[in-house]
């Protein structure tokens, strides 16, 4: 399935499920839950062809929800064709509606909406239903239903709002639930994806992370083909374990190379070779400060100093590989850590581009290595998952994410060194706060951000004309969605004082309250 320029990423699995997404914010959440339930998920632009989905071999696919109205011109489609490849779909909210658009049904403004908890009524439970009893608490969120069904569907479902809740046709290979299993609000949701997976398309399960760990080594070797390669380690958890993956893959032909980009918290170098230490892994630090902060000098715009980091941070592995292979020889390939949401908010798929992460969205397109991406397909948590099968510290497998542009985007406007020291204080006082008041394990993430906004202050009967930071601190699962923390009050005054009293130029603090969505985790 990988082409010549497409990221290697690990061993195929014996058998995958193909999600089209339709832009639910829930699409991310079906492929978690059916690599829970055993199988392996990818996500695949709504209007993937259907060769593209085929290339695959899905045992089923399941076409997500989505914001649009399929009897709007110009709502997403997907390849027709599909309906007669022989693969067994699941539709979930649009996706069923689009299902009973495309073969013939009627779907239009619903008179009553269905947001939040609903029962749902079992007339004939047929294999999606099966096991589950006669009447379901379900997850709504649609305000359009299915008006009447395609020549040969059935009812299976229904509940006070929508006739048609559940269905089935095509001889039971097309399937169609208006609500959302996906979500936890459907508490039996698991067992109706179960039984899609296991009942309809006869998957036989066994997908774990251990699999993935056992595959993925022997799998590397392989692609590897003896050659050497460069890992770009920033001590993050994810280019820690793919580093770990691949050295257990290659051994000393791996050389892990650590930017020092000027971008980083106080302390980062000396944290990261610590706790590097014991993994066997020889790290080189590659001081770039001067570079980076060339490359972003003047740039404001958060898109732009994504891309400016991820074209210096290649240039400057470039160096560092010919420099490497004249004392080494050739190095062909270089490992990344990207993630599964590095890709999909790079808009790896159909998901919108919500910011470029450097390594996906700023990668030039004259890129001297074929890339290799072993955890390309994995969320965080799954990420960490295999950092413990492969024995990581905790504290390298609990590392809070930090993203590759570091400050750069945690700082409203043009990145300066006077910036950089002062939210480099800042972050210092945010991360000692917390730890002392023993949250640090219950956040995803917490640090500060320097809000470009001027503001005026009174310090010591002076007048005072300062910069506002912004304290952020989240709870996440994923990092895909995050709430905001709420931090003890007596914490965000600590905080507060410090940062007002310890930092020059701050004088106003402000606490962000916005969960994700509607804002992102990170300000830039
Ligand atoms: N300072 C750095 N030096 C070398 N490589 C880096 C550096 N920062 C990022 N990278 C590379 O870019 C990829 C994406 O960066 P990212 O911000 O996700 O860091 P990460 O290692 O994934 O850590 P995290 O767990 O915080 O996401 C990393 O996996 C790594 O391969
Ligand atoms: O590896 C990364 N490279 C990046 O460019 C990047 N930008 C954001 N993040 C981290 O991703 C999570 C979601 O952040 P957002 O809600 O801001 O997109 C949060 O944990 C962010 O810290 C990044 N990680
Ligand atoms: N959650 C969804 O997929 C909603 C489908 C469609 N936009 C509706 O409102 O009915
Ligand atoms: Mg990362």
């Amino acid at each position: 399935m990988s082409d010549a320029r497409s990221p290697l990423s690990p061993a195929e699995p014996a058998e995958r499920v193909v999600i089209l997404d339709f832009g639910s914010q829930y699409g991310h959440l079906i492929a978690r839950r059916v690599r829970e339930l055993g199988v392996y998920s990818e996500v695949l632009p709504h209007n993937a062809p259907l060769a593209q989905i085929l290339r695959h071999r899905p045992r089923g696919v399941i076409l997500s929800g989505g914001p649009a109205s399929v009897y709007e011109p110009g709502a997403p489609q997907c390849d027709p064709g599909l309906w007669h490849a022989g693969v067994p779909v699941l539709g979930i909210c649009y996706g069923m509606q689009l299902m009973v658009h495309q073969l013939g049904g009627r779907v239009a403004r619903a008179e009553e909406r269905e947001y939040g908890p609903a029962t749902l009524e079992v007339e004939e439970p047929g294999r999606l239903l099966a096991g589950l009893g006669p009447r379901l608490d379900v997850w709504m969120s649609h305000g359009d239903r299915v008006e009447t069904l395609p020549p040969g569907f059935t009812v299976l479902a229904r509940t006070a709002a929508s006739p048609f809740a559940a269905v089935e046709g095509g001889g039971g290979r097309w399937l169609g639930v208006q609500f959302h299993p996906e979500v936890g609000h459907t508490p039996r949701g698991r067992e109706i994806l179960a039984n899609f997976l296991y009942g309809v398309c006869g998957c036989r399960g066994g997908w774990t992370m251990a699999g993935f760990v056992e595959e993925a080594v022997p799998a590397l070797r392989r692609q590897l083909e003896g050659a050497r390669a460069l890992c770009a380690l920033s001590g993050g958890v994810d280019s820690t374990v793919a580093a770990v993956l691949v050295h257990r893959a290659i051994g000393p032909r791996l050389a892990c190379v650590f930017v020092d980009t000027g971008l980083l918290r106080a302390g980062e170098v000396e944290e990261v070779q610590e706790s590097l230490v014991g993994l066997g892994i020889e790290l080189r630090v590659v001081d770039a400060r001067d570079r980076f902060l060339a490359a972003l000098d003047g740039i404001a715009d958060p898109e732009a100093k994504r891309k400016a980091v991820g074209e210096t941070f290649i240039r400057v592995f470039e160096e560092e590989a010919r420099q490497l292979a004249e004392e080494l020889g050739p190095i062909p390939f270089l490992v990344q850590g990207t993630t599964y949401p590095d890709v999909i908010e790079s808009g790896g798929g159909a998901a919108a581009t919500i910011k470029s992460h450097h390594n996906v969205g700023g990668l030039p397109p004259d890129l001297a290595f074929r890339l290799v991406e072993p955890l390309r397909y994995l969320f965080k948590d799954e990420v960490r998952e295999v950092g413990r099968r492969l024995g990581l510290p905790e504290a390298v497998v609990q590392r809070q994410p930090f993203p590759g542009p570091g400050l750069a985007i945690r700082m409203a406007g043009p990145v300066t060194a006077e910036r950089l020291e002062r939210l480099r204080a800042c972050d210092r006082i945010v991360r000692e706060e917390i730890r002392r008041a023993g949250l640090e394990g219950r956040l995803w993430q917490a640090f500060a951000v320097l809000t470009g906004t001027p503001t005026v202050g009174v310090m010591g009967d002076r007048r005072t004309y300062g910069e506002a930071v912004a304290v952020r601190a989240v709870t996440s699962g994923d990092g895909m969605t995050a709430d905001w923390a709420r931090l003890p009050h007596e914490v965000l005054d600590r905080i507060a004082r410090r940062l007002a009293n310890e930092v020059e130029g701050v004088n106003r603090v402000v606490y962000d309250i916005t969960s994700k969505p509607p804002a992102t985790i990170e300000w830039e």
